[in-house]
This record gives C-alpha cells, structure tokens and sequence, in this order.
C-alpha cells in the first residue's frame, strides 16, 4: 500500500496489434540524477530531473542493506507514514511518489533550492527582527499544521529548515518524528511496527535530538509532546537573532546540563519584545511553555500575518541585526 505512488497504467497497441497494458509508476530510470545536496547519517539526497516532464526534485536515496544492518527500519517507515500525512502545507517538503530497486529506496520530493536555512544565518551572521519575525512566523505556521496532523517533529533545528526558490521555508527530516493517532482518522497509525508502544513510551524513547536543540523534559523523563517543538521553536528564535543557540557547550553533555539548569544568557541590545517571546518558549515545565495560538498573539509578531497570506508575501531581503 504505497500511498506515495503514482501507478497508472497507459494501455497501447504494440506492432502485431496485440492491446499492451504497461504500468507507468516511475523508477530510477525516469530521472537523470545530479549532484548531492545533503547527506544525512542513513540518506543522500540528490538533485534529479524527471526525464519525461524536465521537472527538477530532490530524491532522497536510503541503501536497504544498510537502513537493515543499523536496524533503521522503524525510522524509515515513521519518515514515509509522517510525509504521507503532511500532504498539504506550504511549509513542508512534499513527497511526491517512492520507488525502490533491489539496493535502495527512493523518495521524489521537493527541491528547495535554498538550501539549508543555517547556511544561510551564517551567511549573514545574523538576522534582523523583520527577517526573524518572517521566517519564525512560517516556522511557526508549519508548526501548527504538524501539530493539527498529530505530528511532533521533535529534532527541529535551523539545518532541518529549508529555503526554496521564493525564500521561503519547508521543514524536512521527519525520521524522528512521533506520530499520534491521526486527528482526520483515526485509526491506529498507519505503521504496522508497533511504532507507537515501541517508539515512544517514557521506558525506552532512546532517541533524542540534536543536543542543542533538545527540551528538557526529554533530558529528564522523555514525556514529549507538542511543546517540545515549541522550545526548539524558541532555541531557534533565539539563534535568528543573535547568531548562535541558546545552549551550546564544549560537548553535548555539558549543552544538556545548562538546557535542564536554563543556563542561558542573552546578549546586549537582544530585541526585548524577542525576548520575552524566548523567555516564555524556554520554559523547564512543558505545561507552562507558551502554546502556538498565544505565540501567535504575542507582542514579536504584532502585525505579523498567519496562514495564507505569509505564504504569498515576499520574502524580505536578508538583513543581519546589528
Ligand atoms: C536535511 C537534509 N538536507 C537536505 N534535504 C533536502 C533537500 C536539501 C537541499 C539542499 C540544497 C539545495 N540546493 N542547495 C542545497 C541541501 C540539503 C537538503 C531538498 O532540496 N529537498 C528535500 C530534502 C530532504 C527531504 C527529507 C524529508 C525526506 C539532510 C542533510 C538530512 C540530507
């Protein structure tokens, strides 16, 4: 049942007149690949372009033998249960259709030409609070259709945003992603690997994400939940704006401590409508962190619109706060 698929079946009449049925579901020989774009520790997604409509995506390309060897089975099917539920938003990178051959498994999704959005902020160094308030409201807003699909990301990070042609974001890398019951139907989630006992009860949640970015209650007793893409979502405001995260130390053990100490500073002339919204985001208790709907209404993003129209506006020029 693969919902990604594009399957269709052209029916032709071959020279002794016989009626040919072929199906037509895509495979690596219907794109010319290029260069790489990114490597993640179990994919390598590559520029491609389908030969038939010169259309140009990413194909991200996962090796069986080795998703098998590190036991990433699990991770794969929660990344292609989480894209095939995430199917209409602006701001996530869409999967158009998979395919697989006898080594690797293939996923056709969205080209975002920009780039990661960390590249970008260490272009500039920083962002000023225009640049900050347009990119954290989209964030924001592709936070909010996750939640409503019962995705929690959970390893939110400026490396995980990308850019588009428009400038405009998409998040990706939903390998670690936890799913809850789908709000829309909800039946058990799609994925038959027990995703749910064996992902993500307190006991034996073994994943955590990128150190820098991880909230606290999964440092302490690894109940996660939406609010914890609310903090990265903080870390990440943060970062915008002052060019680095919140919480960084020489080594992860050390960033975890000062995350579950809230030991963290701001700098001198940190915007303070910011930073109040940062304060109320990095929050130790989950319950006590400011919820999307009054980070909406905070003062950072009075005038900021939500929803359609952030989709439509140009993204403003790139400018660092100084
Ligand atoms: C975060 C990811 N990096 C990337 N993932 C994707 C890119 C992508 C593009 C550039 C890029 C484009 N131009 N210049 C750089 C650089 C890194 C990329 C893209 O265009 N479309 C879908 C992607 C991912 C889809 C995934 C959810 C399945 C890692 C490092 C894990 C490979």
């Amino acid at each position: 049942k693969d919902r990604g698929a594009a399957v269709s079946v052209k029916r032709e009449v071959d020279s002794e007149g016989r009626t040919v049925i072929r199906s037509v579901k895509k495979g690596v020989r219907d794109f010319s690949f290029g260069r790489i774009l990114g490597e993640g520790s179990y994919s390598t997604v590559f520029l491609a372009t389908d030969r038939q409509t010169l259309r140009e995506y990413a194909v991200k390309v996962l090796e069986k033998k080795h998703i098998i060897k590190e036991k990433k089975i699990k991770y794969v099917n929660i990344e292609k249960n989480t894209l095939n539920r995430l199917t209409e938003h602006p701001g996530i990178v869409r999967l158009y259709y998979t395919f697989q051959d006898e080594a690797s498994l293939y996923y056709v999704l969205d080209l975002c030409n920009g780039g990661e959005l960390l590249g970008v902020l260490k272009k500039t160094g920083t962002f000023d609070v225009d640049c900050t308030r347009f990119y954290g409201a989209q964030i924001l807003d592709a936070i909010e259709y996750m939640h409503s699909r019962g995705v929690i990301h959970r390893d939110l990070k400026p490396e995980n945003v990308l850019l588009d042609d428009q400038m405009h974001i998409k998040i990706t890398d939903f390998g670690t992603a936890k799913l809850l019951p789908d709000p829309r139907d909800p039946r058990p989630p799609e994925d038959s690997s027990g995703q749910n006992n064996a992902q993500d009860d307190k006991r034996n949640a073994s994943f955590v994400g990128t150190a820098e970015y991880v909230s606290p209650e999964l440092l302490t007793d690894k109940a996660v939940g939406k609010p914890s893409d609310l903090w990265a979502f903080g870390c990440i405001i943060y970062q915008l704006l002052a060019g680095r995260p919140p919480f960084k130390a020489a080594t992860e053990y050390l960033t975890f401590q000062k995350i579950v100490s809230l030991d963290y500073e701001f700098p001198a002339g940190f915007p303070p409508a910011a930073r109040d919204l940062v304060e109320r985001c990095l929050v130790l208790d989950p319950a006590r962190r400011l919820t999307v709907e009054h980070i909406k209404n905070h003062e950072f993003f009075d005038g900021q619109q939500f929803g359609k129209e952030l989709w439509r506006t140009k993204a403003p020029r790139l400018r660092p706060y100084v």
